[in-house]
């Protein structure tokens, strides 16, 4: 209650009290709380009971708002739902739309270049199919006649109608009328019949003729000889529109291809020419230079003085040394300004070779043909298919691991294949293998359709000028659909030849091997259109497919033959190696001695490993082909140096200019080039808003002292992808602290570098070396097996470590020591600078020369 009524009930009961600040004695207290106990008592009923309605009223108008609030909720639900179901159905009817509108195209389009490619091969040129638009002609003239004799007949039948119909149920005369029926119209009936015989349809009329004189009647005989006609007419028509369709877009392809021809021979003359009227050559053609070449480089090419270009550069704002190399951009700018044709020449230009034959001296030569298509349409089992092997069946993961090479014969002629790798990351070996090749075929799973990797193969044969030649497979599947293929390839410039266009389909399936002759003929027609042609008689060049550093046999190089004839013995250059050709090995296993054009072959005698995509050549001279090499090696080695130095400064100023960005250097090397490309196309995928990576130096063999020295220069870690670091890199690895990471898995390498990007790397295991082992010889243990005779160069190794066997820097096994034992004893360590004798459990394969690292696994405290 208020003060102020208190102070009311404190008059009323005469209890002195002036105002509400006055102080009340106990006595009062108690008498004032006795008093108004049944007053206080109401109004705390009635607070409460207000309280409790004021609850409820609360709780009413919640369950209200609820219920308008769900009610709304529905509505808006309903609403939404109508306006999806409108969008739905919006969309549809546009696509079908669309869908209606391209397939009318497509048959608009289809159909006018029929009529087109009819009239004019019926109007232009009998010759290319003389006998099918002859017979149209000839058809149609029997066609008119015919009509005309059936209208004649019935106008005849119908009135004699009147008199037949007197006739009718007399017996004797029933001979009679048939005769008399046939009397009148016998001679021009005969005309007619020997008339069609004389046209090769001999056949019916002749048998008409028997039949009407079995009394057949003559309408019924005629309509039915104009039946046969139609017949023969649709199936000419049938002939004459399959022919020409056929024939269309190979025609275009034939046409196409003389074209490039003439202009190639138009050059020829030109050059010719210009050497006939003593013209200077180097002014005439394009000036090619390599890319970053240095100013003095440049003058050098182009003949001029040094300082011209130093004062054009200075000019252009760019002051250079003589000394710098320039970007393709400033080459270009200055040649412009020199009134000079350039072409910037990549290394890969630089170093590929340029031949002339002499027409006569070219003979045909079988396809080249590469299996592209998204990741597991199928490309593996086709190739199966084709050569009846059970590659797809034991293929570790689905996935082609590297490039290959294999012949088909069909029909008594030749299809070579290269097998190309499936698997997103091996998009870069992909775009290799359409270069080397004449044809594509592209596959595409007729349940799937077309794919991010469909389009894919679909650019890289398009970049390569390569024709592309459809393979819908799976068709067996029950949800395959090879028109949807067809459909959607057009929306990527690919379209059926029996569409107009230019590409020839086959629909197969790879797995019920149906369809599989009908692509290699597809393959074959498509080479005859080609005209593919080399010279045999010349010394061989061609390309690397892929090369690695292989235990006992050191560089293996898988290489396309595409001039010339390859044999042993031999004097190549492919890239920045040189070799004699020692063996060459067939793609069936077998040992040759000479490979002719489009053959595939292994060769070993290469002194180090080239890069798949390598051009080689053959060389007369064996000194010729090392000093080439040794010159590419050392451009290349130049080239690096720069590039590092090159890449540091531009690091730097990366790194000044946005604190922010920080670098991760990497240096890989791998057994395969397949290897590193992989690695890197998943390394460029990575973000790196936050942590650049750059890859300075990647290639195919061991860790060497040289790449520590550049990692060192350049502040790089070095990645090893089932290599290891001969005994000088690793000390001097150690030395200036390079860090070297080995793998087996790339997968694993890739997350660690992943995970280090983000500074999540946070090793729980960490390997420590505990001996260097050198195998001395090898000998026979009975029960166990081949043993290696040791000694242990460094550390300690003991019986319960963990090693790896290295032959040549490539890891050959990963496992555990069988036995270690000096003199017949089983140890339990040796140390450094004593013999031993090891046994590696499972495996026998051990070499003079070869290298056990021994070393245990110890756990890592985490810092936090
Ligand atoms: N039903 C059916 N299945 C097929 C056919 N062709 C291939 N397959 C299956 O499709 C899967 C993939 O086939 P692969 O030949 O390995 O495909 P790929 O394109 O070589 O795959 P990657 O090497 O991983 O790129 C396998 O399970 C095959 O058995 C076919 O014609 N019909």
């Amino acid at each position: 209650m208020t003060s102020k009524e208190m102070l009311g009930h404190l008059a009323e009961m005469k209890i002195p009290a002036k105002s509400p600040s006055s102080t009340l004695e106990d006595a009062y207290v108690s008498i004032v709380r006795k008093k108004l106990k049944p007053i206080l008592e109401a109004r705390a009923a009635e607070i409460e009971a207000q309280k409790r309605a004021e609850a409820e009223a609360k709780a009413e108008k919640e369950r209200e708002e609820a219920a308008k609030a769900e009610k709304e909720r529905i509505a808006a639900e309903k609403r939404r739902e109508k306006e999806r179901a409108e969008e739905e159905r919006r969309r549809a009817a546009e696509e079908a739309a669309r869908k209606k509108a391209e397939e009318e195209r497509l048959a608009e389009e289809k159909r006018r270049k029929e009529e087109e490619e009819r009239n004019r091969v019926r109007d232009n040129a009998p010759k290319s199919i003389p006998s099918f638009t002859s017979l149209l002609d000839q058809i149609a003239q029997q066609e008119e006649i015919l009509k005309e004799q059936a209208e004649e007949q019935a106008k005849k039948k119908e009135e004699s109608r009147g008199p037949r119909k007197d006739r009718r149920g007399e017996k004797a005369g029933e001979t009679q009328h048939r005769s008399s029926r046939r009397a009148p119209v016998a001679p021009e009936d005969m005309e007619g019949e020997s008339e069609h015989s004389g046209k090769g349809h001999g056949k019916g009329g002749r048998k008409g003729q028997r039949r009407g004189g079995q009394g057949e009647d003559r309408y019924s005989r005629m309509a039915r000889e104009a039946e046969q006609y139609n017949q023969v007419l649709e199936e000419a028509r049938e002939a004459v529109e399959e022919a020409t369709r056929e024939s269309t877009g190979r025609r275009k392809k034939r046409k196409e291809r003389r074209k490039k021809q003439q202009a190639e021979k138009a050059e020829e003359k030109r050059i010719e020419e210009a050497i006939a009227n003593d013209q200077d050559l180097s002014q005439l053609d394009t000036v090619k230079v390599p890319q970053g070449s240095t100013v003095a480089e440049l003058a050098d090419l182009l003949g001029v003085p040094a300082n011209d270009i130093i004062k054009r550069l200075f000019l252009l704002g760019t002051p250079l040394t003589v000394t710098e190399s320039m970007s393709d951009d400033l080459i270009e700018l200055v040649a412009d300004d020199l009134g000079r044709e350039i072409k910037i020449m990549t290394k890969e230009e630089e170093n590929s070779f340029s031949f002339y034959d002499d027409p006569k001296d070219l003979k045909p030569r079988p396809p080249v043909v590469t299996v592209m298509g998204h990741v597991d349409h199928g490309k593996t089992s086709l190739l199966d298919a084709i050569r009846h092997t059970g590659v797809a069946a034991g293929e570790a993961g689905g996935i082609t691991q590297a490039i290959g090479a294999s012949q088909v014969q069909i029909n008594g002629r030749t299809i070579t294949f290269i097998d190309t790798p499936g698997h997103e990351t091996f998009t870069a070996m992909r775009a290799r293998g359409a270069k080397v090749t004449d044809i594509v075929i592209l596959i595409v799973a007729a349940d799937d359709g077309v794919m991010p990797q469909t389009i894919e193969s679909i650019n890289h044969a398009k970049a390569a000028e390569v024709p592309i030649i459809v393979a819908v497979n799976k068709i067996d599947k029950p949800g395959a659909d090879p028109t949807r293929v067809r459909q959607e390839l057009t929306e990527y410039g690919i379209i059926p030849e029996e569409w107009g266009g230019q590409n020839m389909f086959v629909d197969i399936s790879a797995k019920k091997k149906l369809g599989i002759d009908d692509l290699l003929e597809a393959v074959l027609l498509e080479a005859d259109v080609l005209e593919l042609k080399a010279n045999p008689d010349t010394f061989a060049s061609g390309n690397v497919l892929e090369a690695k550093l292989d235990r006992g046999r050191g560089s293996v190089a898988t290489l396309l033959v595409n001039r010339g004839t390859l044999r042993v013995g031999d004097a190549i250059v492919a890239g920045m190696s040189y070799g004699k050709i020692r063996a060459m090995i067939d793609s069936r296993g077998n040992n040759v001695k000479e490979a002719a054009p489009s053959t595939p072959v292994e060769v070993l005698g290469l002194q180090s490993v080239p890069m798949a995509g390598d051009e080689f050549r053959v060389f007369q001279d064996e000194r010729e082909a090392r000093s080439l090499a040794d010159e590419r090696a050392l451009k290349a080695r130049i080239e690096e140096q720069n590039k590092v130095k090159h890449v540091t400064l531009e690091n730097l100023f990366d790194t000044m200019a946005d604190a922010e960005v920080k670098e991760l250097n990497l240096i890989i090397k791998a057994d395969v080039q397949g290897s590193i490309e992989a690695l890197q196309d998943s390394l460029d995928k990575m973000d790196q808003s936050e942590v650049r990576i750059n890859t300075i130096h990647s290639a195919v063999g061991a860790i060497t002292e040289t790449d520590v020295t550049l990692a060192d220069a350049s502040n790089a870690i070095i990645i090893g992808f089932g290599v290891r670091p001969d005994s000088k890199a690793k000390a001097a690895a150690e030395r200036d602290g390079v860090e070297i990471r080995t793998y087996s898995v790339i997968y694993k390498a890739i997350e660690d570098i992943d995970a280090a990007r983000i500074g999540m790397l946070k090793p729980t295991e960490e390997e420590v070396q505990t001996a260097t082992i050198e195998v001395r010889n090898t000998f026979k243990v009975p029960k166990v097996g081949i043993a290696a005779g040791c000694m242990v160069q460094d550390g300690e190794v003991s019986r319960d470590d963990l090693c790896r066997l290295v032959r040549d820097g490539i890891v050959v096994y990963e496992g555990k020591l069988a036995s270690l034992r000096r003199y017949k004893d089983d140890v339990k360590s040796v140390k450094a600078g004593f013999e031993c004798g090891i046994g590696l459990e499972n495996f026998q394969d051990i070499h003079v020369g070869d290298v056990i690292e021994s070393y245990r696994i110890e756990e890592v405290a985490r810092t936090e």
